[in-house]
Order: structure tokens, then C-alpha cells, then sequence
């Protein structure tokens, strides 16, 4: 199972990094190690079993994070419709895009940087993603709002991208313009 050792953190070169294609269709290995990553995530939302095992608490996660530097992902999470995403993808694209912005009114933090890092960080309203799920499906999703923002922290990851490059280094807290929170 994947525990926060396995979390690569900020320095690591690996998390400035582009990350290369998964090939299609993935191999077992690739697929067991997208199964791994969510349920990471799902132990981590766990009280029990994040305590037991000193898990931070997540709703994304990008294999970078994990030493791997290949194009997948996995989320697991509610919207505020209580929308539930939970999957992993294979060569996650954003396809199309809003010109308005959000952003989470708290700010973001990431599992790979251990320390506070304050300020609005804008990400697009809307987004289409292209992808390939778990099951091996060419899927389309049309996100907005939360699910939007947690799609783009995690294929930020898949191009050497962290949440900090995108805030505001004169004014953090400066609201981009076209933008409104999403929470
Ligand atoms: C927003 C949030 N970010 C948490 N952590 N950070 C992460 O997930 C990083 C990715 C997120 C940072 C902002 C967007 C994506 C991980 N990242 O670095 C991967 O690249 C949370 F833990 C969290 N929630 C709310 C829902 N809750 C349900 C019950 O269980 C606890 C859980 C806590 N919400
Ligand atoms: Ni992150």
C-alpha cells in the first residue's frame, strides 16, 4: 500500500518535471499501480486507517508524486453536488477551457509540499478533459468548479506544476479578474 513515504516532496526533480505518456492500452503494472494510487486516497479520507498509518488527508492524487514519471492520475472525491469522482486516468488532457477563473477561497496545499503556502490560486471555471479511465475508456469529462480545480492541481503535476507557481507573488490574495470563488 502507498503510505507518505512513498510521497515524493518538493526538491525532488521528478515534480518539475513534464511526465511522459502512459502507451495504450496500459499495461497490468500501469493499471495496479493507478488501483494503488486511489485507494491511497481513499485511505486517506479514512479516520482509522489515516491515523493508523499517518496518512495526509487527500482527494488527488498524479504519479509523479509517487517517484513515476508517467501521465496518470487519480482523484476521489464529492463535488459541492455531491457528485462523486472516483477514478484514475490515463493521459489526462484538458481539451477546452472558460475564459473565467476560480479558486478555492481556503487556497490549496499539496501533498508533496509540507509547509503552508498562502494565496488565492486561479484555475479555470470549466474545463473538458480528454482521457483514459481505469476501465480503459476514451472518456470526455465537462467539469466546473471543485472537480475542475482538483483535475488541474493534478495534470498541473503531469507538467512539473505546482499550486504556488500559479498564486500571485505581489498580492496572493489578488482575485484575478473573470473569477469567483468556488466555495
Ligand atoms: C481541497 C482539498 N485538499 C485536500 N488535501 N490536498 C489534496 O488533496 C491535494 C490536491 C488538492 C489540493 C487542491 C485541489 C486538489 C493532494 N495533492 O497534492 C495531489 O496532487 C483535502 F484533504 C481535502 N479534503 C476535503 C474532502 N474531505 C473528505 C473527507 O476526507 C478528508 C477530505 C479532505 N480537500
Ligand atoms: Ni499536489
Amino acid at each position: 500500500m502507498i503510505t507518505m513515504k512513498d510521497i515524493v516532496r518538493e526538491g525532488h526533480p521528478i515534480l518539475n518535471h513534464s511526465a511522459k505518456d502512459v502507451s495504450i492500452p496500459p499495461t497490468e503494472q500501469d493499471i495496479e499501480t493507478l488501483k494503488k494510487m486511489i485507494q491511497f486516497i481513499k485511505n486517506s479520507q479514512d479516520e482509522k486507517i489515516a491515523e493508523e498509518y499517518e496518512l495526509r488527508a487527500g482527494v488527488g492524487l498524479a504519479a509523479p508524486q509517487i517517484g513515476l514519471s508517467k501521465r496518470m492520475i487519480a482523484v476521489h472525491f464529492e463535488d459541492f453536488n455531491n457528485q462523486l469522482y472516483s477514478d484514475g486516468y490515463f493521459n489526462p488532457k484538458i481539451v477546452s477551457h472558460s475564459v473565467e477563473f476560480t479558486y478555492l477561497s481556503s487556497g490549496e496545499g499539496c501533498l508533496s509540499v509540507d509547509r503552508e503556502v498562502a494565496g488565492y490560486v486561479p484555475r479555470y471555471a470549466r474545463i473538458t478533459v480528454s482521457a483514459i479511465n481505469l476501465a480503459g475508456e476514451h472518456v470526455k469529462l465537462r467539469l466546473r468548479g471543485y472537480a475542475a480545480i482538483v483535475f488541474q492541481h493534478e495534470i498541473d503535476h503531469l507538467n512539473g506544476v505546482m499550486f504556488y507557481d500559479r498564486i500571485n507573488k505581489q498580492e496572493p490574495f489578488l482575485i484575478p479578474e473573470h473569477a469567483k470563488a468556488c466555495d
